[in-house]
């Protein structure tokens, strides 16, 4: 497409973000990560996941630090920043997701600590659903994700709006990349203390 569009305000998509070539790369570098179950109260997701830069403990309720962003997510890191208008150093967490047959994501807004999303489909399609509440209902909007495209979450579409994945029969990656809020600092001492 010519131009991006804005679907929602603050979500704006890029098709083919990467070619097929660095796709098939990028999904060998993450068979070779360690990934774990996303767990939370005794929930065990299906999703395999691991996070770079920054991680967020869903049991302690706060930002910890993680390894380092290696440097094969370098060149994906700063194109996901160029296509978000943001400097690169800003996206300082990359999430690796693996969504094996029968996982998705439930309705959620990503956790207040980050900022701005910019998250990168790689493997098969799939659907991205949005909502926001509204005195009688919900507003709901479908966003297809179409292998190596790009999305971009700030604003109303980050903050008002929850978004999730159904649950789906193939295998799908996402990278995702955040910058932080204005919190930070303190999640971070708090994390190293
Ligand atoms: O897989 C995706 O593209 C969505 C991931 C997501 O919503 C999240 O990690 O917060
Ligand atoms: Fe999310």
């Amino acid at each position: 497409m010519l131009f991006d569009q804005e679907l929602i305000p603050g979500l704006v998509t890029r098709d083919e973000l990467v070619t097929p070539v660095e796709e098939a790369e990028l999904i060998a570098h993450i068979t070779t990560l360690n990934l774990t179950p996303f767990r939370f109260q005794g929930f065990t997701g299906k999703r395999l996941t691991t996070s770079f830069g920054l991680a967020y403990d869903f049991e302690a309720g706060r930002i910890t630090r993680a390894e380092p962003i290696p440097e094969w997510l370098d060149p994906l890191r700063r194109r996901a920043a160029d296509f978000a208008g943001l400097p690169s150093g800003d996206l300082v967490q990359a999430l690796v997701i693996r969504y094996n047959p029968g996982a998705g994501i439930g309705w959620h807004r990503d956790r207040p600590q980050f900022g701005q999303v910019v998250g990168i489909s790689l493997g098969a399609p799939a659907t991205l659903a949005f909502r926001q509440r509204t005195a009688t209902g919900f507003k709901r909007v479908k966003l297809p994700l179409s292998p190596r495209s790009a999305y971009h979450l700030a604003g109303e579409a980050r903050l008002t709006w929850e978004h999730g994945i159904s649950a789906h029969d193939a295998l799908r990656f996402s990278i995702t990349f955040r910058s932080v809020g204005a919190h930070i600092d303190t999640a971070v001492t708090q994390a190293k203390g």
